[in-house]
């Protein structure tokens, strides 16, 4: 099911660029939750991508309760359909009221459309947004062109990079 333009641009995310942008994330959503002192009750990542960022936001908010709603949609650059694998525990979750959901990004937005129908009352949270999407989540950081992929640290390596003026040997 992949009837979308190829993604032209590719935009690479280092670790130090997540921390910076997920930590800029958390201070956003600061005061913002339903609880005293505006406190978010949890903080749910949507894995897989979602922990790492989940992980930071949850630090600097000092946020204790995190849990995981498994949702896959994509094979490499394939888009599937969205199914959820795994959920959080229904009594903490409720309608989403004071949980915070969290992910690395949004796209074309199927994946936060189907876990706003779980958790209508919650509050969702990404890095990066990309425009056909970027209407699902209440928050994120920075916007990319649709035609771009978004390449995270944790899908990448180091690798020898040959010097631009090369030898013939
Ligand atoms: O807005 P959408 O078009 O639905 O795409 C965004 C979702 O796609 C990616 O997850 P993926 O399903 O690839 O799984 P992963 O997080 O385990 O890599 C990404 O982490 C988002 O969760
Ligand atoms: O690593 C990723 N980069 C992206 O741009 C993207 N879009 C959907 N799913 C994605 N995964
Ligand atoms: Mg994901």
């Amino acid at each position: 099911m992949n009837d979308r333009l190829p993604h032209e641009k590719g935009f690479h995310v280092s670790w130090d660029q997540i921390h910076r942008d997920s930590r800029a994330l958390a201070w956003r959503l600061d005061h913002k939750g339903p609880g005293e002192d505006g406190a978010w009750k949890a903080i749910v990542a949507i894995t897989r991508g979602g922990m790492a960022p989940a992980m930071i936001v949850a630090r600097e908010l000092d946020v204790r309760t995190v849990d995981t709603i498994s949702v896959k949609s994509y094979a490499h650059q394939d888009q599937h359909e969205a199914e959820v694998l795994k959920k959080p525990d229904d009594a903490m979750m409720g309608d989403g009221t004071g949980i915070l959901v969290v992910d690395d990004l949004v796209d074309t937005g199927r994946t936060l459309e189907l876990v706003r129908k779980l958790y209508p009352k919650a509050h969702f949270a990404c890095i990066y947004a990309k425009p056909e999407g970027a209407k699902q989540t209440d928050d994120y950081v920075t916007t990319v062109s649709q035609d771009t992929w978004i390449f995270f640290p944790w899908d990448m390596a180091l690798q020898y990079a040959p010097p631009y003026r090369g030898t013939d040997a």
